[in-house]
């Protein structure tokens, strides 16, 4: 697929368009995942653009050599927590190659507008400095002011060169820096995290479809998650605004409903001085809870949240003990690739003896359990941050607000039909994915002109089928 990428790029998208459901593993997670993995060792032709610590000072320079001048979304990572693979340093580029992939064939941005950048700021992964084919910066990671400086002048002069409504897509930073970069430019630049953001955005989706299946509204349930990180925290901080605006009740309310596990157990108040800020909203009073089965006995959640890039944690046990809380327990099991999620959408169903909903970040094939087939889902960003990003280049937006990432999810979460429920699914299938992106473009697109953050003027009527006739397809030109 990557051959075929770089040497008919036209083909490679009407193939993958067309056969979306079986490629999708392929030029995404989880062989993505593995690609990077291999990355020095597969490396034929250079893909994306590699802007490492030798640049600084040049970095405009550096992007002014792109051939292409028109670029609407920009996808970069640092390669520090690629999927729930770790730090792969600049091996991490098949995560921006990937991800940009999905942006043409399920969101229609023209190719020759996305551009995959990843920052080289060093590696701490032993094995990729000691091994002879690694392709990045043979040295420890650059932190503190150093990293900063790097990314501030990268951040200037995508701006510079690009101007205000490129769309900065962060993908796969470590946590801090992840937060760190989406609080200092989302006031200045038009950005978007899609592991706090996109991932946060398709859950709250799934839960909110799920509601059809287990029954009562978002502020009935309560959630636990293991895994107190972008996604975790990100996913929890959008349930709880939402939750929020359907009660009219303060989001310092609703955040109670939602409980996170980290590695050092239940996250309560008195633990509080030693949380990272981004954990601190979730310290609510409780006495101290050392393990996520522990967990599952004392809060008694009906939705049971992984996302702490860590497989195998939902144990036989913990699956049993949340399934003798619920008649039907909501799982998400979304670290990727599938050697880090949770369990096994196998595991769920016989573990719940058939009665959990289950998805998953990474795709499972459907399970037979006792003469039953159980069809699972994929809460994976996929669905989320082709439209989204689409939305944000047809509106000409300059700035993200998280009533966009709410509208993205209710646009998605209504596109889930009665026959996608008898199956036990809580997302439409793939296989629908650039009409699921048009609507989700245009409730996006249709929220930055009510913000007053839309500077394609005036606004078109019809918002759906202006996201249509904005997307791309891979059809040769009629000479005739
Ligand atoms: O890439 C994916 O499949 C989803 C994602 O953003 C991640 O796991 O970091
Ligand atoms: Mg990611």
């Amino acid at each position: 697929m990557m051959e075929l990428q770089e040497t008919n790029e036209r083909l490679f998208y009407k193939l993958l368009i067309d056969n979306v459901e079986e490629l999708l593993p392929i030029v995404y997670t989880p062989v993505v995942g593995e690609a990077c993995q291999k990355y020095g060792s597969i490396f034929k032709r250079p893909q994306g653009l590699f802007i490492s610590l030798k640049e600084k000072g040049k970095i405009l320079e550096v992007l002014k050599n792109w051939p292409e001048k028109s670029i609407q979304v920009i996808v970069v990572t640092d390669g520090e927590r690629i999927l729930g693979l770790g730090d792969l340093g600049c091996q991490g580029m098949g995560i921006p190659v990937g991800k940009l992939a999905l942006y043409t064939a399920l969101g229609g941005v023209r190719p020759s507008a996305c551009l995959p950048i990843t920052i080289d700021v060093g590696t701490n992964n032993e094995k990729l400095l000691n091994d002879e084919f690694y392709i990045g910066l043979r040295q420890k990671r650059a932190t503190g002011q150093e990293y900063s400086e790097l990314l501030h002048e990268f951040m200037t002069a995508v701006k510079q060169n690009y101007g205000e409504k490129v769309l900065v897509q962060f993908e796969d930073f470590a946590n801090h820096n992840a937060f760190e970069l989406l609080a200092k430019y989302g006031t200045t630049h038009l950005v978007f995290n899609d592991d706090i953001q996109g991932t946060a955005s398709v859950v709250l989706a799934g839960v909110v479809a799920a509601l059809k299946l287990i029954g009562g509204t978002l502020a009935d349930h309560t959630f636990l998650f293991l895994g107190a990180g972008e996604a975790g925290t990100g996913i929890a901080e959008l349930i709880a605004l939402e939750m929020s605006k359907q009660t009219k009740t303060p989001i310092e309310e609703t955040r109670k409903k939602i409980w996170l596990v980290d590695s050092k157990g239940l996250i309560v108040g008195s633990r509080k001085a030693s949380l990272q800020h981004f954990k601190q909203p979730w310290a609510h009073e409780h006495e101290p809870v050392g393990s996520l089965l522990e967990a599952v006995k004392v809060i008694k959640p009906t939705v049971l949240i992984g996302s702490s890039g860590v497989g195998k944690t939902f144990t036989k046990e913990v699956i049993e003990a949340v399934t003798s809380i619920n008649e039907k327990p909501l799982v998400l099991a979304l670290s990727n690739p599938t050697s880090q999620s949770e369990c096994t959408a196998e595991e769920a169903y016989q573990w719940s003896e058939g009665r959990a909903i289950f998805a998953s970040g990474s795709p499972f094939d459907p399970v037979e359990y006792k003469g039953k087939v159980y069809y699972s889902g994929q809460a994976n960003n996929a669905y989320i941050f082709p439209g989204f990003g689409l939305g944000l280049v047809i509106s000409g937006a300059i700035r993200v607000h998280d009533d966009m990432l709410l509208a993205a999810s209710e646009a998605l979460a209504k596109l889930v039909s009665n026959e996608n429920y008898e199956k036990g699914l809580i997302y439409p299938p793939f296989s629908n994915i650039r009409e699921i992106s048009a609507n989700i473009a245009a409730s996006v697109a249709g929220k930055a002109y009510e913000l007053g953050l839309a500077t394609r003027l005036p606004r078109p009527q019809n918002l759906v089928k202006y996201a249509e006739s904005c997307m791309y397809s891979p059809v040769y030109r009629n000479y005739r």
